[in-house]
């Protein structure tokens, strides 16, 4: 049994949780021996309807689906299974939808602008009707032939506008190769296939790659066209198996790229590299940046080497105008595929032509744009407090999707924190988590109502979640660029959206240099920083609230962190042999007992705050949206503003059980301890003078003579929990 039909198994038997009848009768209808098991995976996280964490390592592999993780059924929702007819009426219309496709693809405008009639039927049964304006301009060009440049603005479509052209050409390929076969007299079967790589897709982020490389299987499924996708922080195993399936296109980040090409010397990928006939650069201004994708840069170069020249589709939302900041950032190497991708950024082949190939370039004019749903908005805030309120003030008045952007990963975890401790939906998203985290935050923010995602740039670029309502900058953007990416994460494909960016005097460099590259005009009397209103009295109550939960999170960090080193020390002492020590001394033990009753009092008083003050009746008076005369804005600025509370969290929960548990099991210790003294009491007693001697001099004189500790019995290192031994003692002392 192959590895596919494994997969098929599992899926058609056990019915994975929130996986619609279609997507499995589809996955059923493909091929059993394709062995692209992982497609449907890919498929199913693309659209929310499975999580990322339940893909194990990779999200699109090919291979080794009996090694994947299940996902999690919970008892109570347990699906009856399907009974054959179930599953044969799920076939046939499956089967019924791929027909209608196949139908309306004859008459589409995908057709129409050339593209292949299965590759067409593909793109419509994968949710794609007909063509945005960028892909009307772009598929054409490439298919003729052409070096292509994409620029159009975040959430435009520009991913397919890349990845049809690229599966086009591959499937015209295949039809030459079979038209050939046929005419030199070769059976149909027997006709052999090029398997060499025929496309490489870099992006600059893992999730942009995992993206990507879905959207490419999910539509190149019908012509038979296979994705491998190479990304860090998953399983490598896995990608190698994948690239060991021939697949046609490889989509890619720069790091995983490199070390393939290094570390795992894969002759596929490596003679792949020597033969690719397109090489497609996603957000193509920062991959070419100066300095910044080794992976990348050995890619091409291995490509010179061989003296290969791939078609070239380069794409991003913001590869115009160059202005002193492109010039400096993107610096045109000598020679070779690199330099001729900088060059046609910088507009230096314009009606000329690549190595034969002309260079088509679709930039915009002037300035580049944001998409005409986002309404951006301004607010001059005047310290990074201020700001923090504010933005609190955003995300408490509007239940909606929201990214928060900020600049360092400290700051991500500790603006996380603190809306956790009101009991909001946020989570974080930055460089130095775990891959997987990552992943199942972003299925988070797709799948959970009003949730909020606090996180660094690392999600600015590319990543498409169309129900992102609201993106709020808490911190200035690096650079014009990135102000463009982080707010198309909103009103994208054609979606109402809203970017609010929080400028603080420090930060009124940044944002200007963004709207210049937004063509927006600045005059001495209009900066146009006051663009956002923020109720007065609204916005003083969340001052007081953000300055007490930021209070109440730093507090609870240095809680958690001095709890940490007390139970390293502990155990140290413990390893090294001197367990008596353990203790802490007088001092550690006011200090604790001090913190502890810092966070009580700040945490009951955050708690009253919250209850006599901000009702979501006074929030969303305070905000009198109905009277608000922009109706763009309103579309966005839903009257539901968020119930908030000091959240206890399961963490505590979970603590405070343990302590009530600890607590009962001291207790019946000691109710023990004190039935076995009474017992050896009595037992003396019987025995005559000399036990009545004895416990008569113990009642006389305590103090001199102190009753023997029962001697504990010794706990081998390893099992010991060093923390609740701490915590023991100190909850000893404060009694
Ligand atoms: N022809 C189409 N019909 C319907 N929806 C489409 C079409 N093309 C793209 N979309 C949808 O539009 C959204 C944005 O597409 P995509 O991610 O390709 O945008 P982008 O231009 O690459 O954005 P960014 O610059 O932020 O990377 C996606 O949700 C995609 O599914």
């Amino acid at each position: 049994m192959s590895e596919k039909v494994k997969q098929l198994d599992w899926m058609e038997g056990e019915t994975p949780e929130g996986v619609p009848a279609e997507v499995l009768a589809r996955f059923a209808s493909m091929s059993k021996t394709d062995g692209a098991d992982g497609e449907v995976l890919a498929l199913c996280a693309q659209q929310g309807l499975v999580s990322f964490e339940t893909l194990s390592g990779d999200s699109v592999g090919i291979a080794s689906a009996s090694t994947r993780v299940r996902p999690q059924k919970a008892p109570s929702q347990k699906k009856a299974k399907k009974s054959k007819a179930d599953k044969k009426m799920e076939a046939e219309k499956a089967a019924a939808a791929i027909e209608s496709a196949k139908a309306a693809a004859l008459d589409s405008e995908w057709a129409k602008m050339g593209l292949n009639m299965e590759l067409a039927a593909g793109v419509i049964h994968s949710g794609f009707p007909s063509p945005f304006a960028i892909q009307t301009r772009a598929i054409p060009s490439a298919i003729e032939g052409n070096h292509t440049l994409i620029e159009a603005e975040t959430g435009s479509g520009k991913t397919l506008a890349f990845v049809l052209p690229v599966i086009h050409s591959w499937v015209a390929r295949r039809e030459l190769e079979t038209a050939r076969g046929v005419a030199q007299g070769t059976a149909p079967a027997d006709i052999e296939h090029d398997h060499s790589m025929y496309a490489l897709m870099v992006a600059p982020t893992r999730e942009l790659a995992l993206q990507i490389a879905s959207v490419a299987t999910s539509c190149g499924r019908m012509v038979g066209c296979r994705v491998a996708c190479l990304v860090g922080g998953l399983a490598v195993q896995k990608q190698t198996r994948q690239l060991d399936h021939n697949p046609a296109i490889v989509v890619c980040t720069p790091g995983r790229l490199l070390q393939f090409l290094e570390d795992t010397p894969h002759t596929h990928l490596l003679v792949g590299m020597r033969t690719v006939r397109w090489l497609v650069l996603d957000e193509a201004d920062k991959m070419l940046e100066k300095g910044r994708f080794g992976g990348l840069v050995q890619a091409l170069k291995k490509m010179d080497e061989a003296s290969v020249h791939p078609q070239l589709i380069i794409a991003s939302a913001t590869l115009s105008p160059p202005d002193n900041h492109r010039d400096r950032s993107l610096k045109i190497p000598q020679k070779g595929i690199m330099a001729d991708c900088v060059r046609a950024i910088k507009n230096e082949y314009q009606g000329g032509e690549i190595h034969g190939r002309p260079v088509r370039s679709l930039m915009g004019s002037a300035s580049v744009q944001t998409p005409s749903a986002l309404v951006e908005r301004w607010a001059r805030c005047s310290s990074f407090e201020d700001k923090g309120a504010r933005a609190l003030y955003l995300l408490i008045t509007r239940e909606v999707k929201t990214l928060v952007f900020v600049d360092s990963i400290r700051l991500a975890k500790s603006f996380v924190g603190m809306l956790q401790l009101l009991s909001m939906p946020a989570w974080s998203v930055h460089a130095s988590m775990p891959q997987r985290q990552r992943l199942k935050n972003m299925d988070r923010l797709r799948s959970v109502e009003g949730c909020i995602i606090v996180c660094t740039d690392v999600a600015a670029r590319g990543l498409d979640v169309p129900s992102v309502d609201m993106v709020v900058h808490l911190c200035a953007p690096v650079s014009p660029e990135v102000y463009v990416h982080r707010a198309g994460r909103a009103g994208r494909a054609g979606r109402p959206g809203l970017s609010v960016a929080l400028v603080a005097p420090r930060d009124e460099g940044a944002y200007a240099s963004a709207r210049a590259l937004l063509g927006a005009e600045e005059t001495a009397s209009y900066s146009g920083y006051d663009s956002m209103p923020f109720r007065t009295g609204s916005l003083n109550l969340m001052r007081n609230v953000y300055a007490q939960a930021t209070l109440l999170e730093r507090r609870e960090a240095a809680l958690r962190e001095s709890c940490r080193d007390i139970s390293t020390n502990a155990r140290m002492l413990l390893e090294a042999g001197l367990g008596e020590q353990e203790e802490l001394t007088e001092e550690q033990k006011e200090r604790e007992r001090d913190r502890h009753t810092e966070v009580d009092i700040i945490r009951s008083d955050l708690r009253k705050m919250l209850k006599t003050d901000i009702t979501a009746r006074t929030v969303a008076e305070a905000l009198a949206l109905k009277n608000n005369t922009d109706a763009s804005l309103d579309i966005v600025l839903r009257e539901s503003p968020r119930k908030v509370d000091v959240a206890r969290g399961a963490k505590a929960k979970a603590k405070a059980k343990a302590k009530a548990l600890r607590r009962q099991r001291w207790q019946e210790e000691r109710a023990a301890e004190e039935e076995a003294e009474m017992d050896a009491a009595d037992a003396a007693m019987e025995e005559g003078e000399e036990g009545d001697a004895e416990v008569e001099e113990a009642e006389a004189e305590p103090v001199a003579v102190p009753a023997p500790k029962p001697k504990r019995r010794p706990v081998p290192v390893s099992r010991l929990n060093a923390t609740a031994l701490v915590k023991g003692m100190m909850r000893k002392t404060r009694k």
